[in-house]
């Protein structure tokens, strides 16, 4: 029911829509986590109860996989497809170069390694999600629960010496108790002033031990489809820009889709 949702939601569902349409029968499907990638869920399952549509879809987290199996959809996994067609995902943040923020729902972890097996990347967001820089949105971190206060202090350590401004390192938590991933891990969120190098400081951070992952995508989305509150979507697609995946905006192919 459109009517119920909000102009947010009514352009996080507009990109869902438009994203489906990618999908193409036999596809093994990465299947994204939150509140975008649940309407693209929601999507593939009207077109699985309509048009007959056969997928195999590999959730990035306990919920969607929920999601998934009330819609009908054929759960798998990874380690049984091997290799995926496409991976639709939402984001917290989409910079010009379809560089990301993920992780904002706690699901980075099985995100990235279900993005960065896939064939095509597509990011579904509302245009409250694009950025010129990354980093007003806190950046997780996921950590594993061994050592934590260790692994905090190195991550600190390592803000310090980074070109990042005022930083805070916090501790996700959810009812008064530190946050749990589908892999068992806590959260670190990091408020920065700014991201001075981005892959600088995803290598530095996956460097310190107890760090399992974080959640800058850079270089691994390869299409972006961002809904309107009318209903309408825009794609942007990077495949369009010689393969070059840092050339800038100038390169990218953008299709509006009313
Ligand atoms: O990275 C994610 C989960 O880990 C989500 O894709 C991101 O938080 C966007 O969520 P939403 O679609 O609800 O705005």
């Amino acid at each position: 029911m459109t009517d119920a949702l909000s102009p947010s939601d009514i352009a996080k569902r507009a990109s869902a829509l438009r994203a489906a349409e990618f999908v193409e029968p036999g596809m093994r499907v990465g299947l994204g986590t939150g509140s975008t990638a649940a309407f693209l869920v929601q999507r593939l399952g009207e077109r699985l109860r309509s048009e007959g549509l056969r997928i195999r879809g590999v959730p990035t987290s306990a919920r969607t996989a929920d999601l998934a199996q009330a819609e009908g959809i054929e759960v798998t996994t990874l380690e049984e497809v091997g290799w995926l067609d496409i991976t639709i995902d939402g984001a917290d943040e989409v910079d010009g170069r379809l560089d990301l923020i993920k992780g904002g729902g706690g699901a980075l972890l099985r995100e990235k390694i279900v993005a960065t097996a896939s064939e095509r990347v597509v990011i579904i967001a509302d245009a409250g999600k694009r950025v010129g820089t990354l980093g007003a949105f806190p950046l997780p971190v996921e950590v594993i629960p061994f050592g934590l206060g260790a692994t905090r202090r190195l991550v600190e350590d390592l803000l310090a010496g980074a070109d990042v401004g005022a930083r805070q390192v916090e501790l996700r938590l959810r009812d008064g108790r530190p946050f749990v991933t589908d892999e068992g891990n806590h959260i670190l969120d990091l408020r920065l002033e700014r991201i001075g190098n981005a892959r600088q400081l995803s290598l530095g951070l996956n460097q310190i031990p107890g760090v399992v992952e974080n959640g800058l995508f850079l270089g691994i989305a390869d299409t972006l489809v961002v809904g309107r509150p009318d209903g309408g979507a825009e794609v942007v697609d990077m495949s369009q820009a010689d393969g070059v995946p840092f050339a800038g905006t100038d390169n990218i192919f953008t299709e509006v889709v009313d």
